[in-house]
């Protein structure tokens, strides 16, 4: 599947968000490692606090799904100019390792970029790695 139609993709699922409050529809497709697509759009909540993001909606589906390994993530929004992902979700992503952030803006413009660049000096499961091998312990 090309970046074209994973945009399409992504931009088709937009109408699925749940977003009343913000009205601020965030969709995002993964590209599994085995070819498998997974969306997720942004859920919101009365509680506010409660909301979850598009990417870690998707990212939860595809975990559940048994999917562990992606070779991207597509995220766009209604913006002209790509959006890209929030703090919480850049660490949510680089948990899986390092892949290609998509985001595509409503004007067409594409930007691409990785998990790993998005969050330098990432907290990663290979901090803990380190830190159960140490002898010190
Ligand atoms: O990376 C992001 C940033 C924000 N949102 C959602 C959360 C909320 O529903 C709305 C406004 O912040 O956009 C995402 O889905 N992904």
């Amino acid at each position: 599947m090309n970046q074209q139609e994973l945009l399409d993709k992504a931009r088709a699922g937009l109408a699925n968000a749940y977003c009343p409050y913000s009205k601020f529809p965030v969709s995002a497709v993964l590209l599994c490692e085995d070819g498998t697509i997974v969306h997720g759009v942004n859920v919101e909540n009365a509680s506010y606090g409660g909301t979850i993001c598009a990417e870690r909606s998707a990212l939860c589906a595809a975990v559940s799904a048994g999917h562990r390994k992606f070779k991207s993530i597509t995220v766009v929004t209604n913006l002209e100019t790509p959006a890209s992902p929030c703090g919480l979700c850049r660490q949510f992503m680089v948990e899986f390792g390092d892949y290609e952030v998509v985001m595509g803006g409503a004007n067409g413009t594409v930007e691409v970029m990785s998990t790993y660049k998005l969050l330098p000096l990432a907290f990663t499961p290979a901090s803990l790695d380190e830190f159960n091998s140490q002898p010190s312990k």
